[in-house]
């Protein structure tokens, strides 16, 4: 007796695991999105692939047209996505707000809301996205199996996934949103430099007020021009938003990463001291340059990087400009210094 519960507990815990395993990679599709239509991919293609599913819908409020300006949709909608311009009658259609995920049959579960099925599933899940007490929109699975999602059933996986995935869909309207504002790089889609100014102001105003350290990074990727001369512009261009993604998964959410010339990077550190700041510089040194970047034909190119550090410690007086001076001229010594290394400088400092 105890055998067999053991050995059906293993079985829970390990199917639970698949499970999992499979919601957290299309987690990080989602995450890594770098626009709506990769997004809008991860939901429609990629969840009813890895989940045995048929379909997969994904409804967005949109009050007063917002998210079709932003994403640039007049009348004709991709596959699996759909407009409510009217949030509250999504509300209406489902006969109440949905707080939590629902499972079970169309009827039970979408009460009136019509979707343009290929199939009429025999169960669907509906997971509602919430931000900041605000619902943002609905993804609807369908299963021909009408066992599939069932009432009774536990929602764990789903609900967190649904949380991620609201997540994901606020971040990726936001990037929509700078795209459309002019503050985005279109080759990185790291912010620009315009973006970068003006955040460096409030970010230095912000570390005064709560007299908080901040740290600048300047970034510029060593003999660039020689990978160009070499494997030409366009490799160029990978290897710049190679470049660009691997800092970026070496950065907190609240840090401002930004293209600020052709092959040169900015970041700020909000509430990081010099210490700390050069631990993350060395940790995107060394991603940068662990592996050569593979171009689409197979050829390697191998990176490296040189970066400046400064920081606006105790008396927090620097200008913004003085900040960016001096991880700039802390930048040319790494450069002096053979490159592929880091030099920093505190304030007050000379660089
Ligand atoms: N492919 C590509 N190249 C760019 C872009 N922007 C700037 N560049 C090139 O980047 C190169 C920068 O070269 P340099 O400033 O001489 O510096 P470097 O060769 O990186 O040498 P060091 O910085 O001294 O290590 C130039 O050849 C630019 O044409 C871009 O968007 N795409």
């Amino acid at each position: 007796m105890m055998d067999l519960s053991y050995a059906q507990m293993l079985e829970n815990a390990q199917r639970n695991e698949v499970v999992l395993r499979r919601f957290q990679a299309i987690e990080l599709a989602l995450i890594g999105a770098s626009g709506f239509g990769q997004f809008l991919a991860g939901i429609r293609d990629q969840l009813p692939a890895r989940m045995a599913l048929e379909q997969a819908w994904l409804l967005l409020a949109d009050s007063h047209g917002e998210v079709s300006a932003i994403l640039g949709y007049d009348e004709v909608l991709p596959d699996g996505l759909l407009l409510e311009r009217e949030p509250a009658r999504l509300v209406e259609r489902l006969g109440e707000l949905p707080t939590r995920v629902r499972l079970g049959s169309p009827g039970e579960v979408l009460g009136e809301l019509a979707l343009d099925w290929a199939e009429l599933p025999g169960s669907v899940a509906l997971m509602p996205l919430w931000r900041d007490s605000t619902l943002i929109g609905l993804v609807v699975l369908g299963s021909r199996d009408p066992e599939r999602f069932a009432p009774d059933q536990a929602t764990d996986f789903i609900e967190r996934f649904a949380a991620v995935t609201a997540l994901c869909l606020d971040n990726v309207l936001n990037r929509e949103r700078l795209k459309q504002l002019g503050l985005t790089d279109p080759l990185t889609g790291l912010y620009n430099r315009r973006y970068f100014d003006q955040r460096i102001d409030e970010e230095l105003a912000r570390a005064r007020r709560h007299g908080a350290p901040i740290s600048c990074l300047f970034l510029d990727a060593d003999h660039f021009k020689r990978i160009n001369d070499t494997h030409g512009h366009v490799a160029g261009d990978i290897v710049l938003r190679t470049l660009a993604n691997r800092m970026r998964g070496q950065l907190r959410g609240c840090d401002v990463a930004a293209r600020y010339g052709g092959e040169e990077f900015a970041v700020l550190l909000p509430q990081t001291a010099l210490g700390q700041a050069r631990l993350v510089a060395d940790r995107i040194r060394t991603q940068i340059g662990g592996e050569p970047v593979v171009l689409p034909d197979g050829r390697r190119v191998p990176l490296t990087v040189s970066i400046g550090v400064s920081t606006c410690g105790n008396q927090l007086a620097d200008s913004p400009m003085q900040l960016l001076a001096r991880a700039d001229a802390a930048l040319y010594r790494a450069k002096e210094a053979g490159r592929n290394c880091i030099m920093s400088v505190e304030s007050g400092a000379q660089a």
